[in-house]
């Protein structure tokens, strides 16, 4: 069923696991991600980045995204993830997300919370739930790209004061995950998170968790971590599974037989990480 990303992460905030938060750009990672849902009963948010967006065009993934979620056994929310355009926040919640992203990280402190309480403002007032993200979260997708040097861990003392003055149900915190693959092993900062945590008593968000070892994510969990994006390990079982059957298959051209076993492969990859998230038999 259909629902807002606060009513999923709220629960998850007051159990003490986490939800994951998995990229779409086409039908078969709609139904892959609705698949491993239902089939370990697990909330799930669906989010589309702008980059996502511009590929498919935001009335097809809404269309798709609703669907999948008013079909679902399951809870289900639809997200903007990095929204940076107001205009494109605006065009989301009239297509029915009922989450949205206000990207404020490349701002300073104060312009961040401006722009934050603008998005929070117009989100609340139809109903849709809003992440914001402090600090700067590293590493490099289609549309975002920060530089290992200008990636900033979040500030606690600046999150409490962010948080208050903006309103936002749940905070992307910077602690030392990166978008994109890894060269090597990531180090979470798991003192500031458990801090911020302490200080915010609120749902909180971990981006480029593609990659980052299991027993770090479950310790990032069990510290405070709710909402855990996941794009990259899709697009790696996605690309593993195309590219396998094409080369066994080399005469095969009907794209349901190409990417019928693409929707399997990251179908399970999805499960085992809503195992690591602890979000099973939570729905
Ligand atoms: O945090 C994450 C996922 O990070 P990961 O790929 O490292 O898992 N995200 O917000 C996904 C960002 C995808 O952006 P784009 O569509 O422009 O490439
Ligand atoms: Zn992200």
């Amino acid at each position: 069923m259909l629902v807002t990303g606060k009513e999923i992460l709220q629960d998850a905030h007051k159990k003490g696991y986490a939800v994951g938060a998995f990229n779409v750009n086409n039908m078969e990672i709609v139904q892959a991600i609705i698949q491993a849902a239902e089939e370990t009963n697990s909330p799930v948010i669906l989010q589309a980045s702008q980059g996502g967006l511009k590929y498919a065009g935001v009335e097809y993934i809404a269309a798709m995204a609703k669907v999948a979620a008013e079909k679902a056994k399951v809870p289900v929310a639809i997200h903007l993830d990095h929204g940076t355009d107001f205009t494109q926040i605006v065009k989301c919640i009239r297509n029915g997300f009922t989450s949205v992203m206000i990207d404020g990280s490349k701002h300073p402190f104060e312009e961040n919370i401006a722009v934050t309480k603008k998005v929070v403002e117009i989100a609340h007032a139809a109903g849709v739930s809003v992440e914001a993200e402090l600090g700067k979260i590293g590493g490099t997708e289609d549309d975002i790209t920060v530089d290992e040097k200008d990636a900033t861990f979040t500030d606690p003392d600046e999150a409490e004061k962010f948080v208050k003055e903006t309103g936002v149900d749940y905070l992307a915190i910077a602690i030392g995950t990166a978008h994109g693959p890894y060269k090597g092993e990531p180090k979470l900062d798991f003192d500031r998170l458990k801090t911020i945590k302490e200080r915010l008593n609120m749902p909180l968000v971990l981006h480029g968790s593609s990659g980052v070892p299991e027993e770090s994510i479950k310790k990032a969990v069990s510290l405070g971590i709710n909402k855990i994006n996941i794009d990259t390990d899709i697009r790696l079982a996605f690309n593993g599974a195309v590219r396998d059957f094409v080369k066994n298959n080399p005469d095969v051209y009907d794209p349901r037989k190409i990417l019928g076993p693409a929707r399997e492969a990251m179908k399970e990859v999805i499960k085992g990480k809503m195992t690591i998230f602890g979000s099973v038999d939570r729905a």
